[in-house]
């Protein structure tokens, strides 16, 4: 019997899009097709051409494939979408809204008609409002439409406290709920290394300007770069969130998931622990809060439902 192999299409195949095609292609977890626009064609193609021809060094058979026909990219088990414009030193995310929201809706209509029953994982900014952009475009489940910040902001935040420590990063677990802006929170009660609380092993002092790095974390790899945003560890976080739902490990990951009546809110994109999975986000789970951490959360949450407020009409 022939076996099938997955498929997972990456949508913009600029910084984020190619790493992540990179990263899923040498994890061997798919056969990947990467889309830009028509525009962009040969540089796509030949940045998957170029990944191909690495695959016999690592090891992989996986075929990948650069393309501006969304006709390739027919029966996805996964899209991941980080087409559209990033910021530049000096914008917030959400300078970002008008564009990207209008390039969510095409693309969408393009992923959908050809992959009608796959899971879309969303990396635009800003992202809150982009994954809601997408979930209403789509028509799939929410189950199905998901977004990338947590595991990014969470590995900032791993990093960051590791370093401090010098402790392995292995060990340092951490959670970071909200929005993805400058209004995120790392929850500190949540966070441990090898088991043990941050608060035992860390000032406050110490925390609050580890959260504080954390929070404004994407805006300094902006200002470092000077034409561009992080696309390294964007990416690893996407091929963790692909491999959750491809090989369905039931992790239990922050994402952006839509809400209705969890934390007490309804009809909004947000991040909160998931478990992903074969079924895309299997299940919310919900974290009981402290007062401080609760009106922290709902300044986040009111920070995005503004961007999704600033989304033209048809969303
Ligand atoms: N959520 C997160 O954690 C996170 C992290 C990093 C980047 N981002 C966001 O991801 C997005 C992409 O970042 P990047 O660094 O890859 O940018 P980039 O400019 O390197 O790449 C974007 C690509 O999208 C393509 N594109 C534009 N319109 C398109 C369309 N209609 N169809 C297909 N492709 C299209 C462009 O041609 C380009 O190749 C930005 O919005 C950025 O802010 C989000
Ligand atoms: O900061 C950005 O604009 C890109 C991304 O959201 C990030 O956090 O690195």
């Amino acid at each position: 019997m022939a076996i099938t192999r997955r498929k997972v299409s990456v949508i913009g195949g600029g910084f984020t899009g190619a790493t992540t095609a990179l990263m899923v292609a040498q994890k061997e977890l798919a056969d990947v097709v990467l889309v830009d626009i028509p525009d962009q064609e040969g540089p796509v193609q030949g940045k998957a051409l170029d990944m191909l021809e690495a695959t016999p060094v690592q090891g992989v058979d996986v075929s990948v494939v650069g393309t501006s026909d969304y006709a390739l990219t027919k029966d996805s088990d996964v899209v991941v979408i980080t087409a559209g414009i990033a910021r530049k030193p000096g914008m917030s995310r959400d300078d970002l809204v008008h564009t990207n929201a209008n390039i969510m809706k095409s693309v969408t209509e393009q992923v959908v008609k050809y992959s009608p029953n796959t899971h879309i994982i969303v990396l635009t900014n800003p992202a809150d409002a982009m994954t809601y952009a997408v979930y209403k475009s789509s028509g799939l489940p929410k189950n199905r439409v998901i977004g990338q910040s947590g595991v990014l902001d969470t590995s900032r935040f791993r990093t960051f406290i590791a370093q401090e420590l010098e402790l392995s990063v292995e060990d340092v677990q951490g959670f970071v709920l909200g929005g993805h802006g400058d209004d995120m929170v790392p929850l500190i009660r949540y966070s441990s290394v090898g088991g043990v609380p941050l608060t035992k092993l860390l000032s406050q002092d110490r925390i609050d300007a580890i959260v504080e790095r954390t929070r404004k974390g994407g805006g300094e790899i902006v200002s470092l770069l000077g034409n561009g945003s992080a696309y390294y560890a964007p990416a690893a976080s996407l091929t963790q969130m692909v491999e959750a739902i491809i090989k369905d490990k039931k992790r239990l990951l922050p994402a952006i998931a839509y809400l209705e009546g969890e934390y007490g809110y309804e009809g909004v994109y947000v991040g909160v622990p998931t478990v992903l999975g074969g079924n895309g986000i299997e299940k919310i789970i919900e974290l009981d809060l402290t007062d401080e951490e609760r009106d922290q959360f709902a300044t986040s949450v009111t920070s995005v439902q503004s961007v999704m407020n600033a989304l033209p009409d048809e969303f």
